[in-house]
């Protein structure tokens, strides 16, 4: 079957005057980890509820697994799990029963082994019984990855998932995504950590001011900038930059000289040859290439990372 797992076409949704979302198209394929990126107040937590069937659209349609959201709601809903940004739960049941009820809203009566696996993945096998309000900020976040994933829906919807969790949660949750991924689940993560959409994602829109800015492989959109950096730290921190040399110089601060140029022009060889013509010893180097967060700042202007990743 061809058929995609969310098409998204055409779509617009205004809160009053402003313009959230101004004519959205996507089409994600069945098993695809996909990224949406964005700065804050992009429209992506808006996208995902239209996915949902949460938002209405004021035009445009959006389908999943060929289930339109709107006139389809309940096969379309079925489809999906949705992790929400917010952790909102339910202060009177246990971890297991959270679950349960999940799955029982969406007709699954019988989770079989598929509850454990979640408890087991998710690494809240002992705090099954647990009463929800004892849970920490990083368990109930994962609370709610298993709620989301407990009808075992063919398509994840993870809104900043990682947001707030520490570092070794993040990495268990990295791999327990990728695991689902690999074992055939289409993924649609949102994020503000680009390495996270580095490490993970397949494919990444970009989105801005509630449009698709960028839309292609990770490996694209990481060869769309052709600007490289080479660092040089040289023998003698008050020996002259070659003349040959100044148009790249990028920064400097005593011996630790920063070149930066254009890869399909230039090559490091030949500027460090620059400094071997110019009598200038050169003791160490390195070279590096631009990130994603370089591709989404030339894109949007603006920063993506709100926090340090540590
Ligand atoms: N229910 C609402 N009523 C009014 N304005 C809203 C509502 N929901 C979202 N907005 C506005 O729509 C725009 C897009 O918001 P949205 O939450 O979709 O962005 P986002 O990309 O998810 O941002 P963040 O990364 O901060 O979560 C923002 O300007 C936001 O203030």
């Amino acid at each position: 079957m061809s058929q995609a797992a969310i098409s998204i076409q055409g779509i617009r949704k205004s809160f009053g005057k402003l313009q959230a979302l101004k004519g959205i198209d996507l089409e994600i394929q069945r098993g695809e980890f996909f990224g949406l990126l964005g700065p804050n107040g992009a429209g992506k937590s808006t996208l995902i509820s239209t996915i949902a069937g949460l938002v209405v659209p004021d035009g445009g349609k959006v389908e999943v697994l060929g289930n339109d959201t709107v006139k389809n709601y309940r096969h379309a809903r079925r489809n999906i799990g949705v992790v929400p940004q917010e952790v909102v739960y339910d202060p009177f049941f246990t971890v297991e029963e959270v679950i349960r009820n999940q799955a029982g809203y969406f007709g699954v009566r019988d989770m079989g082994g598929w509850l454990d696996e979640l408890l087991d993945a998710l690494e809240l096998d002992d705090k099954r019984d647990a009463n929800m309000r004892q849970l920490s900020g990083g368990m109930k976040r994962r609370v709610l990855i298993a709620q989301a994933l407990a009808h075992r829906p063919p398509i994840a919807i993870l809104d900043e998932p990682t947001a707030g969790v520490d570092v070794e949660l993040r990495r268990s949750l990295w791999e327990f995504t990728r695991r689902l991924n690999g074992e055939g689940m289409t993924v649609v993560l949102t994020t503000h950590y680009l390495e996270e959409a580095e490490e993970l994602c397949d494919r990444i829109a970009i989105i801005h001011n509630g449009a698709v800015q960028a839309l292609d492989t990770k490996d694209a959109l990481l060869a769309r900038d052709t600007t490289r950096s080479l660092c040089v730290t040289l023998e003698d921190a008050a020996a002259r930059i070659p003349e040959t040399l100044t148009p790249f110089l990028a920064d400097r601060d005593g011996e630790e000289v920063h070149l930066r140029f254009n890869k399909e022009e230039h090559s490091p060889v030949e500027l460090l040859n620059r400094f071997q013509e110019a009598g200038v010893a050169v003791k160490d180097l390195h070279t590096f290439s631009p990130s994603l967060e370089d591709i989404f700042r030339s894109l949007t202007g603006e920063h993506l990372s709100t926090e340090e990743v540590s």
